[in-house]
């Protein structure tokens, strides 16, 4: 069986909240010296820590089998890696900014000039609109480049909107791009027996069960039988929820998964239906 070889982010925002999910989901990627390399022996995987920028061009190019990005860096690199999995951290939009009130659509760029990190994915929106624009390339701090004169607008990632409001910036147009953590595949080329494929799919799995062990919690109640289609109605679950006899005639216990954000309304409106005993459980992790 051949070792699957992933890529890491080493640097930024995506670094600590992938290190936490991949323990979670049982690789080993702790690095005490900050090594580009580990070897999870057990679970027979290689890990690279890379700049997350240059993670999509080794999983594109076949080189490394999966990694871990944000997909605006996946888009703007447009290397043929695919999206497999969203992370839900990093969460961002990618949008146009200019001086308030100065541009107000998309289309006004038209001969402007744009600061981006990020030429690929807005050379590829400006393109898709029709509009022709000078993209002015810098590695960060893009915000700035309008107060200094080399730019007429930016094209940036966006969490709060402090940065932009710093800089005297305003958003304009529609978002680009919804962006976060991605999980990421090399195309499917050059994987003979399809033993990448299948280890590949085997990591997906493992960190969506850690996800859905973040979003959901375990849900079990008593319940008289003559309401248990409506207390069940509360509590679909992902597939569906378990019944069980109680030793109590005329009631049954019932177990679910609740999106862990809804719990404490659905536990209101099972008591109210008449659910009594009604427990709630973290998880630790899933296979869904
Ligand atoms: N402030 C932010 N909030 C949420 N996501 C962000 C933020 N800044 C960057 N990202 C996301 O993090 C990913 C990595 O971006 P990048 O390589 O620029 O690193 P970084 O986290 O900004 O760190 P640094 O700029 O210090 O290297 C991208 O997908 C980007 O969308
Ligand atoms: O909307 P906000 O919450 O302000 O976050 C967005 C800012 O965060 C990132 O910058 P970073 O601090 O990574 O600096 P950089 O531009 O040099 O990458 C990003 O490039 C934006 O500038
Ligand atoms: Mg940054």
């Amino acid at each position: 069986m051949t070792t699957l070889r992933i890529a890491v982010p080493n640097k930024g925002s995506l670094s600590l909240p992938s290190d936490q999910l991949l323990t979670a989901a049982g690789y080993r990627v702790h690095r005490a010296n900050r090594e580009l390399m580990i070897d999870d022996v057990r679970n027979d995987v290689r890990f690279f820590f890379l700049r997350p920028r240059d993670i999509a061009l080794y999983v594109g190019s076949g080189t490394l089998d999966a990694g871990i990005t944000g997909r605006d860096l996946l888009l703007d690199a447009d290397t043929g890696a695919e999206e497999v999995l969203p992370l839900g951290y990093s969460e961002s939009t990618f949008r146009f900014a200019a001086r308030p009130g100065e541009l107000t659509a998309v289309a006004d760029l038209a001969g402007k000039r744009v600061a981006t990190s990020y030429p690929g994915l807005v050379g590829g929106y400006l393109a898709r609109h029709g509009v022709e624009a000078r993209l002015v390339r810098l590695d960060g701090a893009v915000e700035t480049s309008v107060q200094l004169g080399i730019a007429d607008a930016v094209a940036d990632v966006v969490e709060t909107g402090t940065s932009l409001r710093n800089s005297g910036l305003a958003v304009f147009g529609e978002p680009i791009l919804r962006s976060e953590a991605v999980l990421i595949r090399r195309p499917d080329t050059e994987d003979g027996d399809g033993s990448i494929a299948t280890a590949v799919e085997r990591v997906r799995r493992r960190l969506k069960g850690v996800l859905i062990a973040r979003q959901y919690v375990m849900i079990d109640f008593d319940c008289p039988t003559a309401v248990q289609e409506a207390a069940c109605a509360l509590t679909p679950g992902i597939e569906s929820p378990t019944v069980s006899p109680l030793a109590r005639e005329g009631w049954v216990a019932v177990r679910s998964l609740v999106p862990r954000d809804r719990a404490p309304f659905v536990m209101d409106e099972l008591w109210e239906v008449g659910a009594r005993a009604i427990l709630v459980t973290p998880l630790e992790s899933s296979r869904i």
